[in-house]
């Protein structure tokens, strides 16, 4: 059985603890972890099959197979070595982190070294299958619009920076263009999928993000458009928030329990 220590326990990594809880993965839960006590006493009382240790992630790694990261772009960077410099796999939910292009080279030197895997899966995007695949042969554009309720931007630097007045809007308004690259480090609890997408097709520079702020938006609704030498496509998903971050869509959670679903599963289907 896959021993699994979750790094991070709200939105994201409760879903997961409980699916693996319900016996829907093929994996044990060893260890959790969680610098939010509130949210770490919660998941323990939710669980009703299992007792995972509570283990910092410098001991957490001694104990599992897996580590998945669900906590923070900021926390990504050291539970990304750590786990892999322990020898364990990674799934990394905060993708952001791999805007980075020394710190992408680097654990993927390490994972090579140690013969382990990093996982990032889709989270709230779909269509990622699509954009592999197009890229196999050239690939012209990739462009992600995002269009979120305005307060699930709060606090983003970018917001802060530019004293962007989220409160008050009464129309939607496009709060953000440019490049993959910037949307990541500039909204990074906010368009981790812009990472993923870049990460799938022709990279963070080239991928380019528009986020609209809809005060009438009660999903976060993600479409992308590819065009390339395969031809072209459009996805959109309307996401509903999860119940307890509504900066994070269901869709995330559900994403990442199909990663370890898929993992551990012999058959594996699509791209
Ligand atoms: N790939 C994708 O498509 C998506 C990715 N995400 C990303 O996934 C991550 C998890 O999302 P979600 O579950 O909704 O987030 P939550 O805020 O609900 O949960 C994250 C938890 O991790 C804790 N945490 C943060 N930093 C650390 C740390 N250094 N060590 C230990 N615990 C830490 C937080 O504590 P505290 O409360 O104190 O901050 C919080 O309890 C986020 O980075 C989010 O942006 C979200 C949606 C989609
Ligand atoms: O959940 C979403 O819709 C997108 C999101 O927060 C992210 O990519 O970070």
């Amino acid at each position: 059985m896959l021993k699994l220590g979750i790094v991070g326990c709200g939105a994201i990594g409760t879903e997961i603890c409980k699916a693996v809880d319900e016996g829907s993965i093929e994996s044990e839960l060893v260890a959790v972890y969680d610098r939010n006590k509130e949210h770490l006493s919660s998941l323990q009382s939710s669980l009703l099959n299992t007792e995972p240790v509570v283990y910092e992630l410098q001991e957490m790694v001694k104990h599992v197979d897996l580590v998945v990261e669900s906590a923070s772009q900021n926390a990504a960077y050291e539970i990304v070595t750590t786990a892999l410099e322990s020898s364990c796999d990674v799934m990394v939910m905060s993708v952001g982190a791999f805007v980075d292009k020394n710190f992408r080279e680097k654990v993927t030197d390490i994972a090579k070294q140690k013969g382990c895997k990093i996982y990032l899966p889709s989270g709230a995007l779909v269509g990622l299958d699509g954009v592999k695949t197009a890229s196999c042969n050239n690939i012209y554009s990739v462009s992600l619009t995002s269009r979120k309720p305005p307060e699930s931007l709060e606090g983003a630097p970018y917001i802060v920076e530019n004293n962007i007045d989220l409160e008050n809007l009464k129309n939607e308004t496009v709060v953000f263009e440019g490049s993959a690259a910037e949307a990541v480090k500039m909204f990074p609890a906010n368009v981790n999928v812009a990472a993923t997408l870049s990460l799938s097709g022709i990279g963070f520079d080239e991928t380019s993000v528009k986020i609209i702020a809809d005060p009438g938006a009660e999903k976060n609704i993600h479409n992308v458009t590819v065009k390339g030498n395969f031809g072209e496509f459009t996805t959109r998903v309307e996401n509903l928030p999860s119940p307890t971050n509504p900066k994070t869509s269901y869709l995330a959670s559900l994403s990442a329990i199909a990663t370890l679903k898929n993992i551990v599963n012999p058959l594996q289907v699509g791209t």
